[in-house]
């Protein structure tokens, strides 16, 4: 047991799926794991393990915004030897070309500040996907058919913001989408060693203002489940 994670030593899987919201967790654990088990429920961030083709897989929530991803992220890594952690997220697409329930994979993650900014201090580190991670996904996402992004997104600091001109500077610069935990996924393995992506699925458009409702977000990305999952083991 750790400080926010109730499972005991080898509960946890080398490969961890991670959404943001807890009851994703529960229903891709449900919807894509055989004999999943409910292997955490402090302070209500479910996590399930069990076998996806005989490979052991732990899908655990990280709750939302980098610090509270930082937490779930250190000790399932540190922890628990999780090796491969790919975030299952939302996301606001920022181009047009991009449309509402496609899959984006993360290239980079751009962002104004992460937990991580303590230690990097002067550096502008460059967060990115774990390269044979991000292949195997885009060549699963393709065997799915489905509609399918590769390059950076943006993880911002707020939901709600103030400031449009920093959206409108991302989408200048080429950014496809708008989520808040991947940079400091990125960071965190790669300071220790460990392979990261973010796939994601369109929720909402800032361009566009159409929205998913949020039991959509909550229960029907099942594409961006199995190509998380077909990457950690391709
Ligand atoms: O759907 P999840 O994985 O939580 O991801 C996105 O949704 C939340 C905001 O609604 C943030 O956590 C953002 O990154
Ligand atoms: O962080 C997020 C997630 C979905 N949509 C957004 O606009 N931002």
């Amino acid at each position: 047991m750790t400080v926010h994670i109730g499972a005991e030593p080898g509960q946890i899987a080398e490969t961890v799926l991670m959404p943001g919201d807890p009851l994703r967790a529960e229903w891709a654990a449900h919807e894509f794991l055989e004999n999943p088990v409910c292997v955490n429920r402090v302070r209500g961030m479910l996590g399930f393990t069990g076998t996806w083709k005989g490979n052991p897989v732990t899908i655990h929530g990280s709750g939302m915004g980098m610090p509270s991803l930082s937490i779930y992220a250190n000790e399932l890594i540190q922890e628990y030897g999780a090796k491969t952690l790919i975030r299952i997220g939302s996301c606001g697409a920022m181009q047009s070309h991009v449309n509402i329930r496609d899959v984006i994979l993360a290239m980079t993650a751009s962002s104004i500040s992460t937990p991580s900014v303590g230690i990097f201090k002067e550096l502008n580190f460059a967060p990115c996907a774990n390269y044979q991670l991000l292949t195997a996904a885009e060549t699963a996402a393709r065997k799915l058919d489905a509609a399918c992004h590769v390059g950076g997104i943006y993880s911002a600091d707020v939901f709600y913001d103030e400031r449009p001109d920093l959206n409108e500077m991302m989408t200048r610069h080429g950014i496809l989408g708008v989520e808040m935990e991947a940079a400091e996924l990125y960071n965190l393995a790669a300071r220790h060693g460990a392979r990261a992506l973010a796939v994601l699925t369109v929720s909402d458009h800032l361009l566009t203002h159409e929205a998913l409702p949020a039991e959509d977000r909550q229960s029907s990305f099942g594409d961006m489940v199995q190509i998380a999952l077909e990457a950690a083991f391709a």
